[in-house]
């Protein structure tokens, strides 16, 4: 975390962002790229204000109790936010134009009082709370706990255009340092604050930012050259990429989504990467599906979902989420997994995937879908829990065809 204050004009930019966000529901990547397009940051002072923002969205309840507001009076009570933060954090305020000073009493008193309880404490909103219980039982504080931590910066070699090593070495040249992930062999860690997407190794194609649980999902599928494999829900192809270069540009790749513009953003990444071997397809009904039947070796289901493992990078989203949206996705989840499922050939593999670790999403699913489709069996499933290995939360499970 920082060790000395925001400047004046950053902590007007954490507000504003955080007012995009808190007051006119605004997805925080979109509130960053509003409030930084035009701007010429210096790299480290931008990674301060993504700092600081991302953890005041993981603690919002936490540090709104501590100064006695609620987070619908953000707009107007804000700097009071923004200061209790720096305290919180044993830094000196920061020199703000307008700012509503805090009361270091009631601040002292308020602080014991949150230390005991553990929930506020995580910055955890009560019917995350419930659903974590219900879902995850003697699980859950750990995974509470891990979601509120700041997440790592995790790249994907391009294995189309480099190997780890190069790719280390390139980005040391311009000045961004990463180490090699021991469990996850396309992964590195960057371990400096460098603006990697203004850097010639990202504009050469030679990697792409994605968190070291996704790309686990993506080594699940196991795809080799010469395969056909389709990536159903592929949205900008942050996996359908990392399979690509698994299938080392041989075979048909082809991704679908319900969304043109994330196929069309798929493409071009697609060209960077040097991935000559995708094809997009927009799945306008049903036909598009019926169509495939039988004739995948692999077919990745990354399914939508409530996204509860990717919190430590989306906290926005739970300050937006309420949980009647879970059925939905359920429901959505299981027609994909029901009708998408034809496409897979008899020894072809099915490869189900979530960003969540619900298992209301994840192992239910997969349950319910192989006691009505004996034509499957399950190979192996996993639970990447956030706790455990410290990347986003993933669930995967490999399933067979075994008959028509
Ligand atoms: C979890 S995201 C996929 C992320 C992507 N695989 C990646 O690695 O970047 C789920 C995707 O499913 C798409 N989707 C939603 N409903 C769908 C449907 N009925 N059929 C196929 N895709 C769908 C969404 O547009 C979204 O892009």
């Amino acid at each position: 975390m920082l060790t000395y204050p925001l400047s004046g004009s950053s902590s007007e930019l954490v507000l504003n962002v955080l007012t995009m966000v808190l007051t006119r529901g605004k997805p925080l990547d979109r509130a960053y790229s509003e409030h930084f397009s035009g701007l010429t940051l210096n790299p480290s002072e931008q990674a301060r204000i993504t700092q600081v923002t991302g953890d005041i969205l993981r603690r919002l309840n936490l540090y709104c109790f501590l100064v006695d507001i609620e987070p619908e009076e953000f707009d107007r009570l804000g700097s009071k936010l923004l200061n209790g933060w720096h305290v919180f954090h044993g830094l000196d305020l920061p020199k703000m134009q307008y700012s509503l000073q805090i009361e270091q009493a009631k601040f002292d008193a308020n602080l014991e009082q949150a230390k005991m309880d553990p929930v506020l404490w995580d910055g955890c909103p009560q019917w995350l709370d419930l659903l974590g219980q219900a879902q995850l039982g003697d699980k859950w504080p750990a995974e509470r706990a891990a979601l509120a931590e700041q997440p790592k910066r995790y790249l994907r070699v391009n294995e189309l255009k480099c190997d780890r090593e190069k790719l280390i070495s390139r980005l040391q040249k311009e000045g961004v340092t990463a180490v090699p992930l021991d469990d996850v062999a396309s992964a590195i860690e960057v371990t400096s604050d460098s603006a990697l997407f203004r850097t010639d190794a990202f504009k050469d194609g030679w990697f792409e930012q994605q968190d070291a649980g996704s790309q686990l999902v993506a080594d699940a599928v196991g795809a080799k050259p010469g395969m056909r494999v389709v990536d159903a829900c592929a949205g900008a192809g942050g996996k359908t990429l990392h399979i690509a270069a698994q299938m080392q540009g041989k075979g048909r790749l082809l991704a679908m989504d319900v969304e043109q513009w994330k196929l069309d953003n798929l493409k071009t990444r697609a060209k960077r990467a040097g991935a000559h071997n995708v094809e997009t397809r927009i799945i306008a009904s049903s036909k598009t599906i019926k169509r495939l039947k039988l004739t995948a070796d692999r077919v990745l289901l990354d399914v939508p979902c409530s996204g509860l493992g990717v919190l430590k990078r989306n906290p926005d989203s739970k300050w937006r989420d309420t949980p009647e949206r879970l059925p939905v996705l359920i429901e959505l989840q299981k027609h994909i997994l029901q009708s998408y499922s034809r496409m897979v050939k008899v020894g072809g593999m099915l490869i189900y995937a979530t960003c969540s670790i619900m298992p209301e999403e994840n192992r239910h699913q997969v349950d319910a879908f192989l006691a009505e489709n004996p034509q499957f069996s399950l190979i192996e499933d996993e639970n990447i829990l956030v706790s455990e290995r410290g990347f986003d939360g993933f669930y995967l499970a490999k399933m067979e065809r075994i008959a028509e």
